[in-house]
């Protein structure tokens, strides 16, 4: 992305952000509360129109050309709208047709993701209606996997997933990067932004403050400290609500 600006009314919320994701790399994006990660992702992956600026995915301009562009990404927006009154099963088959795969191999990569994000067995007969948020992350990030992107955007991808079903998200994603994907995802979780990105970039108020490989980014020191220090918060002060507790 080049340039991606975007006003809401008076406010501008991502100012000329520039980010590469090199192929082959995991990449986190993080930053505090509005600091412009979601308007961000949604503006490289062609759900929200940019007001200036580019977003291309492998030299394909998202908003130029958003068929192909789609092809070949992999989106897990922030607070997905699925179709709520199907199963897991029904969901992932017919997005698998709307994006033109034939039956068999719909039926073949469905099996396996239900499988693998453990929403088979007893759960198949629950309604996407009823899933739990995790269980909604899930099943998001398996219709962004399955027409076998080469990127896939994540925006926050672990929120209210619990650590064993983390756990095997993880596993899946770096399978998807040891096998020649890219990934973007945004993140409040440190930890996690160090343990699987070897890239990362940090927003604060609408631009991108830091980026490059995670080490370079972070110094020597946590990744926390570092963005605690870059977006100058304190974690955790101590000031106010006196009235808590007494
Ligand atoms: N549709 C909208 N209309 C008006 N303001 C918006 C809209 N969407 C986002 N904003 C504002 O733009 C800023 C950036 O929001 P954004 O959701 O991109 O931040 P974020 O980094 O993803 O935050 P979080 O970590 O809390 O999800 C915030 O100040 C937010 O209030």
């Amino acid at each position: 992305m080049a340039g991606l600006h975007k006003m809401f009314g008076e406010y501008a919320a991502v100012r000329h952000v520039d980010l590469t994701v090199a192929a082959g790399s995991f990449h986190g994006l993080v930053g505090p509360n509005g600091a412009g990660k979601t308007t961000v992702l949604s503006m490289a992956v062609g759900l929200l129109r940019p007001d200036g600026g580019q977003a291309l995915v492998f030299g394909v301009d998202v908003w130029k050309d958003p068929l192909r562009a789609r092809q070949l990404m992999g989106v897990l927006p922030d607070g997905l709208a699925l179709p709520e009154r199907l199963t897991g099963r029904e969901l992932l088959t017919y997005v698998g047709r709307l994006r033109g795969l034939d039956a068999g191999t719909v039926t073949a990569r469905v099996d396996e993701l239900l499988a693998v994000m453990e929403l088979d067995g007893d759960v198949e007969r629950t309604l996407v209606v009823d899933y739990s948020t995790g269980m909604r992350k899930k099943i998001g990030l398996a219709t962004a996997l399955l027409h076998g992107p080469k990127l896939l955007v994540l925006d926050e991808p672990f929120e209210a997933v619990d650590p064993v079903s983390a756990a095997t998200l993880k596993r899946l994603l770096v399978r998807f990067v040891a096998a020649g994907g890219s990934v973007l995802l945004s993140s409040h979780v440190m930890a996690l932004v160090e343990q699987l990105c070897d890239t990362v970039a940090v927003m604060a108020k609408g631009r991108v403050v830091a980026a490059g490989p995670l080490d370079d980014v972070r110094g020597g020191r946590s990744l926390e400290e570092t963005f605690v220090d870059l977006v100058g918060v304190e974690i955790g002060g101590g000031e106010g609500l006196s009235w808590l507790v007494s």
